[in-house]
């Protein structure tokens, strides 16, 4: 079945369609029906990750796709990613592989090292903590981990490698070691925190920016009440109104009219098919140095409880 999805191109000459289904927070019993109804609609690309705790889940809508004869392996885009407490070279093969067997797959279209930062290994927890709840680190070099995900590209594992929350001085240290570029830099991105400049610092590099929580990930856990909400922008809402389309649709056009990927999460039939009905218009140029100029560094990820590792990515540098 053909699907009406652009795609770019990485820098590695492989392809990646522009707009891909989130996964973070779908309940297991909900997310196997959301990508199923994805795929109905058009959609090739899902963003999963171990630490997300439904990969297994996702694997039963793909494995139930691909049997039926609705689409073809080679068609569908699937990104996991290396949570933290894997980045000691030695454990990144090993939660690869359980990655692969929990979605059913022989490799992945791309392999992202989720943040920079690592979290000590081996403790039977994902976010390690001592005795007074404190979030346990591991002094893991981020270089030392891609390059063991190169080795997976070598393999045939993964066929493309990237980061994700990773700022410009860590992406230096990566290109600076790297034989195998990053294609992407995965990262938060919506109009209250557009990271323009990041995004012109890794494009300059041929990496391509891919937008995460780009409707202000509203479900987020930690939301709290009174807090701003992105769909419900009175600005934005007025210019969805001029152009007869929603919120939704224009925040995930934003992205698309900037040269990024984009991955709204849903579970909903409804919103997973709205998303998705995004390639009949674009923004004017006008419109995109409008919706430019309502950043204020609204961060909504921030991955607050390891703000103190000397890796982390948002303490110290300015992008
Ligand atoms: N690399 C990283 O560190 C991170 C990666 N991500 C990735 O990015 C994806 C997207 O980001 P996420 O934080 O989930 O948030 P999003 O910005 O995609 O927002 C998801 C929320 O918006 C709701 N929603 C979806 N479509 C509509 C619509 N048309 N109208 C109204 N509400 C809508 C969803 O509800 P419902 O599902 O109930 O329909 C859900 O509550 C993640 O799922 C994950 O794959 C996210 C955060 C960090
Ligand atoms: O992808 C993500 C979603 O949630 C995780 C748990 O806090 C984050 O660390 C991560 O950025």
């Amino acid at each position: 079945m053909a699907s009406r999805v652009p795609k770019v191109r990485f820098n590695n000459n492989l392809e990646c369609p522009v707009l891909g289904l989130g996964t973070w927070k779908s309940k297991p019993g909900e997310v196997t029906q959301a990508v199923k109804d994805a795929i109905d609609v058009g959609y090739r690309h899902f963003d999963c990750a171990y630490v997300y705790g439904n990969e297994k889940e996702v694997g039963v809508a793909l494995t139930d796709k691909i049997n039926s004869g609705a689409v073809r392996r080679e068609d569908l885009f699937i990104t996991s990613k290396l949570w933290n407490t894997f980045h000691r070279p030695d454990l990144v093969r090993g939660v690869l592989n359980t990655t692969l067997k929990n979605l059913n797959l022989q490799y992945l279209d791309l392999y992202l090292i989720h943040w920079p930062q690592a979290y000590k290994e081996e403790a039977g927890s994902l976010f390690p903590v001592d005795a007074n709840g404190k979030l346990q680190f591991s002094n893991v070099d981020f270089v030392d981990t891609w390059k063991e995900m190169e080795g997976l590209v070598r393999d045939g594992l993964v066929r493309s490698i990237g980061v994700s929350n990773f700022n410009r001085r860590q992406l230096e240290r990566v290109l600076q070691a790297a034989t195998i570029k990053p294609v992407t830099n995965q990262i938060e991105s919506h109009p209250y925190l557009n990271q323009k400049r990041l995004k012109a610092f890794c494009e300059e590099r041929g990496i391509i920016i891919t937008a995460y929580s780009p409707l202000g990930s509203p479900d987020r856990p930690w939301a709290k009440p009174g807090e701003p909400l992105l769909l419900e922008d009175p600005k934005l809402k007025a210019i969805a109104d001029r152009i007869g389309k929603s919120v939704a649709q224009v925040l995930i056009r934003y992205q698309i009219d900037r040269g990024t990927i984009v991955i709204p999460k849903s579970v909903t039939k409804s919103r997973i098919a709205a998303n998705f009905d995004v390639f009949d218009f674009t923004l004017s140029k006008e419109d995109i140095a409008l919706i430019d100029t309502f950043d204020c560094n609204g961060r909504i990820c921030p991955e607050s409880s390891a703000f103190d590792h000397p890796d982390h990515p948002f303490r110290n540098d300015e992008y």
